[in-house]
């Protein structure tokens, strides 16, 4: 037993879209932990909230012409609901925009520079000339500077998965108009983590949870620490202390809303949020292996420096992929959980089976329609709810009910092996096993009532018939108490159908080797219902779709554009004069192209593929008219045009006076 109340909590789902499978590989164990532990006796509180802020949901609040506030409400709604139907009970389910989360995370930020853990500094920001405003994080896109890959302006999403601190990001474009940005310089935040490195270190080595959270953070440590810039320029969050134009980085609001939320629990129950974030209360964060980093370094750190308590244990998870291919929602590799399951009437109970049992928590889970169907049919139909309904259903039809008699010793014990398998898988983290260790005692329970045989022993000797029955209505009552943190529903049908009037919930699992009430038994109902082929097909047919359609998206056709449209170009004849590389690029040279009526300044990325001296001279095609960007720090009034990987310059095939019109 824990010396105090236990608090668990879940990532949170980000309010900018539907709730899909991913995503219940963080609530549904969440929840699966929270309920073991409540039949073990714990006081637990089970927390979490939306989170509502950060630029994806300003953008797409734009795209869509509601305000981000009305876009969190309608998702955040969404999420509740969704959970509620998944047998995902929280405690509280909060905001990260509430009054709470706003309250708390200021002080926090309060604390933190009054301890001199905040200090501010200049940064070149990406800005956008024709939007007229800095572009923070997904504002913004452009080139990775780690792997070259296309990066978002706070992270590496589709390369190396590396965080993107402000302005590290090469070649930024504004996200909303295409203007290329231009670096400016503005005061920023910075949260000094590098101070954190021992305190980590030792942090990580003590703290519970899975090897995959515990050892890719160590890792990250050992490395390199840098300090997190958290403030942002843009007006949808919490506002920095003392500055109304600048909000904090969502990733620090984001977790803090776990202690706003463990708040509004409290003030609802008369009890005292300090109990668990300001001494050494217990608490426990489950997450996506996505987010370790967030979990591991950057919010043990903050609550370190801000005084408040430090997470006792951090799960995560394996990520979920769909057939083999990564998670995505733009490429149609997505399952949705109502759409695509609540809403077709599939229970429940089946999905959350299947997330806990397929595979250990920390692995991926390569998530199939046909692998979900065959485990549905092999391990629920088959074997536990067969040994359940021929039980209940023999004793019934010979009227039987409940016998007024011992189970025997030996089916005692073997519930009880069961148990301790069940505690240590759970005290490990390891769901898969928890849950395998109760299809076990099914499977035993299958194989008895097959041996035994009652169907025919009633016919020469009823007395061991009964005392057989009484046996398997034991092994009943321990499958119902054991299976309740995974199948709640189908947990509660068995309770009642062993004539109990109370919540399975409320009881202990040690009361599964208890004598069951004597009585007689209604006729029991089937549990679980045989995925059809058909049915199968069905479904896998609606993903297969969604991915061709998101195919055939990704292929732009191709625009045709007009005569006057080609005329609006100004393409002109010209002479290169000077050419010299830009400082600090390698890509960069500052050509001046003599246009006949004018000398132009032009930025060109052609640095790699020409000695700038050789181009003196070089007759080339420039695109006058084009609108005039800064590139570092240099001003660049057209374009040179060029083809090709190695940047084959265009000039005319005899000679030409600079000036000359192309038509
Ligand atoms: N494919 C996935 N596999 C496992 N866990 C996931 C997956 N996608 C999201 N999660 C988890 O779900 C929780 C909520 O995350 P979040 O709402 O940010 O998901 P998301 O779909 O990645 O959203 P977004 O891309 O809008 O940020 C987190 O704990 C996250 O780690
Ligand atoms: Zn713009």
């Amino acid at each position: 037993m824990s010396k105090g109340p236990i608090l668990v909590t879940c990532g949170l789902p980000y309010t900018n879209g539907p709730c899909h499978l991913g995503h219940l590989r963080t609530y549904v164990p969440g929840d699966m932990y929270v309920r073991y532990l409540r039949h073990r006796g714990e006081e637990v509180v089970f927390v979490c909230g939306s989170d509502n802020h950060g630029t994806p949901i300003v953008v797409s609040a734009e795209e869509q012409g509601v305000t981000p506030k009305e876009l969190s409400l309608k998702y955040h709604h969404h999420f509740e609901e969704t959970f509620i139907k998944m047998g995902i009970r929280f405690d509280r389910f909060g905001m990260t925009d509430g009054k709470a989360n706003h309250h708390r995370t200021r002080e926090m930020m309060q604390r933190l520079i009054d301890k001199g853990y905040i200090y501010s500094a200049t940064v070149s920001q990406s800005y956008c000339t024709t939007c007229s405003r800095f572009l923070p994080d997904r504002y913004v896109e452009g080139i990775c500077p780690h792997c070259g890959a296309v990066a978002r302006g706070d992270e590496c999403d589709q390369g190396c998965g590396k965080h993107l601190e402000p302005g590290e990001i090469r070649d930024p474009v504004c996200k909303v108009c295409g203007t290329r940005a231009e670096l400016r310089s503005q005061e920023h935040f910075f949260f000094k983590l590098s101070a954190f490195k021992e305190f980590l270190g030792t942090f990580l080595k003590g703290v519970r949870g899975t090897d995959n959270a515990k050892n890719y953070a160590l890792g990250w440590v050992n490395d390199d620490l840098h300090d997190w810039c958290i403030t942002r320029t843009l007006d949808w969050g919490v506002k920095f202390p003392g500055r109304d134009d600048l909000v904090v980085y969502v990733w620090v609001d984001a977790p803090v809303g776990y202690i706003a939320f463990t708040e509004e629990w409290a003030a609802a129950h008369g009890r005292d949020w300090r109990e668990f974030w300001c001494g050494d209360g217990e608490i426990t964060h489950f997450i996506g292996g996505d987010i370790t980093y967030h979990h591991c370094i950057f919010w043990p750190a903050l609550l370190k420096g801000a005084g408040y308590g430090v997470p006792s244990a951090i799960v995560a998870s394996g990520m979920l992929k769909i057939d083999d291919h990564k998670f995505s929602k733009s490429r149609g590799y997505v399952v949705w959980t109502n759409d695509d399951y609540l809403d077709l009437g599939l229970p429940a109970d089946y999905l959350r089976y299947y997330l806990l049992a397929y595979t250990s928590h920390t692995k991926e889970l390569n998530f199939s329609w046909q692998a979900f169907a065959d485990r549905v049919n092999n391990e629920l139909v088959n074997t536990f709810g067969n040994f359940v309904h021929r039980t209940l259903h023999f004793a019934h039809a010979q009227g039987i009910g409940i016998p007024d008699l011992d189970a025997d010793q030996e089916i005692l014990q073997r519930i009880d092996e069961t148990i301790a398998a069940v505690d240590t898988a759970m005290d490990a983290f390891e769901f898969k096993n928890a849950v395998d260790a109760v299809m076990t005692l099914a499977a035993f329970g299958n194989n008895y009532i097959q041996t035994a045989a009652p169907w025919k022993l009633i016919k020469t000797d009823r007395p061991a018939a009964v005392q057989v029955i009484r046996n398997c209505l034991q092994l009943v009552r321990a499958l119902a108490l054991l299976i309740d943190p995974t199948m709640p529903e189908t947990a509660s049908k068995i309770w009642m159908m062993l004539g109990e009037t109370d919540q399975v919930r409320d009881h202990r699992t040690s009361e599964a080797t208890e004598p069951l009430t004597a009585g007689e038994l209604a006729p029991p109902t089937t549990l679980f219902a045989r995925m059809e082929e058909k049915e199968v097909a069905t479904l896998e047919k609606t993903l297969m779709m969604r991915v061709e359609e998101a195919e055939k998206r990704g292929q732009p056709t191709e625009e045709l554009i007009s005569i006057d449209e080609f005329g609006k170009m100004k393409l002109i004849v010209g002479t290169v004069i000077s050419a010299e590389k830009i400082p600090k690029s390698s890509k960069l040279l500052k050509l001046i192209v003599d246009l006949g009526s004018e000398r132009r300044q032009i930025v060109s990325g052609i640095a790699k593929f020409y000695d700038p001296e050789h181009l003196v001279g070089s007759s080339v095609v420039v695109i006058a008219n084009l609108q005039p960007v800064t590139i570092f720090g240099v001003e660049s009034r057209g374009m040179i045009l060029a083809a090709g990987d190695n940047a084959a310059l265009l000039t005319p095939n005899q000679a030409v006076e600079p000036g000359t019109p192309i038509r």
